[in-house]
């Protein structure tokens, strides 16, 4: 028996929760917003596919569940330059969310931006083992990776990701068969940084590519996959580094994260993650 949770259900978390619905992954589902005209809509919604769930928009039920997914607060708009911009705004958010699930020691999923900062606030302040803070970015910083190695003609195998999930993401190249060289590894980054933002431009906010990217981590959780997946995760001197959450590769499954992987990283790599490491410790410092 599985119960899933989803503490605000605008663009991404309602995507999710669409998702679980249809997909049935979960025996029951948990949604919460502080907009209660908007929570009955999302709820009724999800009625109205005719799928035989057990829906419930309970706050009460959110400690009961396996696994919590934080999408509450606010989104970038096309003028709030950076995630990290975002702090001030959401912190309060992440801060009533620590309230709310007091004693929980199930597994959380954080979205809200900014999204390393969020997890290694939630981590400190709710005491869940920093197995079961997961913060959600990577994998799709990796599938947009992936778009642009493509478009240039790589073969995407052994391509990964790692850093901040923001302007500080770590596109790693040396486990692939061929070698980028510098200059495309520039290009890629750059296109890296501005790719969420013609879809914010051009809809509101991007959806389907972390909402399907959410749903395979919660697939990996449920189904105790064991999988390897880019995320972010506090780091207790993994890499050298600690007093942060930064994206690297992690095995997931029903607990959370089992490993935390030491991979190899070459100098280009290695200068970038510490740059991500460095600015996400001042980052952390604040909350
Ligand atoms: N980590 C990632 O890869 C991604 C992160 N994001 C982030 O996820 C967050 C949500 O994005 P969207 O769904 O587009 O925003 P949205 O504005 O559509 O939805 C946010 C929801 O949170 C609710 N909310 C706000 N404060 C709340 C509170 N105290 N308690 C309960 N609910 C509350 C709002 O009523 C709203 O329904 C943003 O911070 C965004 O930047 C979005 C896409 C990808
Ligand atoms: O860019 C944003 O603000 C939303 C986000 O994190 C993403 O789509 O990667």
């Amino acid at each position: 028996m599985t119960s899933l949770s989803i503490m605000g259900v605008g663009k991404v978390g309602a995507e999710v929760a669409y998702l679980s619905t249809v997909t049935q992954i979960a025996d029951t589902i948990n949604i919460y917003d502080s907009v209660p005209s908007l929570l009955t809509a999302q709820k009724l919604d999800l009625l109205h596919t005719g799928i035989d769930i057990n829906l419930n928009t309970d706050p009460e039920m959110l400690t009961e569940s396996d696994i919590i997914v934080f999408s509450a607060g606010m989104p970038r708009t096309p003028d709030i330059k950076t995630r990290a911009d975002l702090l001030e705004s959401n912190l309060p958010v992440a801060r009533e969310f620590c309230r709310m699930i007091k004693n929980y020691d199930g597994i959380v999923i954080t979205i809200t931006n900014p999204m390393d900062a969020n997890n290694y606030f939630i981590q400190k302040e709710s005491g869940i083992k920093r197995e079961k803070c997961i913060g959600f970015g990577g994998q799709l910083d990796l599938a947009r990776l992936k778009y642009f190695l493509s478009k240039r003609g790589y073969d995407t195998k052994g391509a990964w990701v790692m850093g901040e999930h923001g302007e500080h993401q770590v596109p790693v190249f040396s486990g692939m068969k061929e070698e980028v060289p510098e200059n495309i590894r520039n290009e890629i980054l750059l296109e890296m940084r501005g790719a969420s933002m013609p879809v914010i431009k051009g809809k509101g906010g991007t959806v389907f590519g972390p909402a399907y990217n959410v749903f395979s981590l919660i697939k990996a959780i449920i189904n105790d996959e064991n999988k390897l997946l880019p995320c972010s995760c506090v780091l207790r001197g993994e890499y050298n580094t600690e007093g942060c959450s930064i994206c690297v590769p992690v095995r997931v499954g029903r607990n959370g994260i089992s490993e935390i992987i030491e991979c190899h990283l070459d100098s280009w790599e290695e200068e970038k993650f510490s740059c991500a490491a460095s600015h996400l410790k001042d980052l952390c410092r604040r909350v």
